[in-house]
């Protein structure tokens, strides 16, 4: 399939306390599920980045990235956060702002269904014009562009690290799904219970 005209963005620098053990890291496949969200995701976006939080966050992925089959998307990019502890927030202007210019596909790095039908129906509603396109209440599998990460380094600087804050300033758009599957892509992997319910299914 041809790729979409977007770059990808995963934030994975949270603490993953209601987990217990670091989500992007957890095994699906023999796979770490960050390894299989960078495989979605390049599928469809030019290229991928990794908001990962801390330096030694970004050793550690890389290391584990490394050890997984590429297929062939050994180009990953990360970023560090320039505001740390801050929250998503922070990990989304740490990506945005070292992205190319345009439209970036936000998702948490334990959201592993991503819609593909979701995404293109976004994508027809990202004009240039609007800085936002996503789903009522919804911060992730999203598109922002990144002329939205000054204004995502103003909230913080005021020490505002809501992600809805910032949605809430930007022009938006919503666009809500229509199937099951489309449903699905907002499911989180952040509880041990959710992820013993993914493996089930
Ligand atoms: N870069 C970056 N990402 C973050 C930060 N905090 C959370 N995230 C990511 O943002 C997404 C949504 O955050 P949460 O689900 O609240 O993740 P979390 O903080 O790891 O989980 P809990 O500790 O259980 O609340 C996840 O993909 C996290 O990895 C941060 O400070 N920096």
């Amino acid at each position: 399939m041809d790729k979409l005209p977007i770059h990808g963005l995963i934030i994975a620098g949270g603490n993953s306390t209601r987990m217990g053990s670091d989500k992007a890291l957890l095994p699906i496949g023999g796979r770490p599920l960050l390894a299989h969200m960078v495989t979605g995701l390049h599928r469809l976006c030019q290229s991928v980045t990794i908001s990962a939080g801390s330096e030694e966050r970004i050793e550690l992925y890389r290391k584990r990235l490394a050890e997984c089959d590429t297929e062939g998307w050994q180009d990953v990019s990360f970023a560090s956060d320039v505001y740390p502890g801050c929250g998503p927030l922070a990990g989304l202007q740490a990506g945005l702002a070292q992205m190319p210019e345009g439209y970036a596909f936000i998702i948490a790095c334990d959201m592993p269904q991503i819609s593909k039908s979701l995404l293109k129906r976004m994508l027809e509603r990202a004009d240039g014009e609007v800085d936002a396109v996503h789903a009522a209440g919804q911060p992730f599998h999203a598109l922002v562009h990144t002329r939205a990460a000054a204004a995502a380094g103003q909230l913080l600087e005021q020490g505002d690290y809501r992600f809805m804050r910032l949605m809430s300033q930007l022009k938006t758009v919503t666009v809500e799904p229509r199937t099951e599957a489309e449903s699905q892509a907002f499911e989180n992997l952040n509880t041990p219970e959710a992820y013993a319910r993914y493996l089930r299914e």
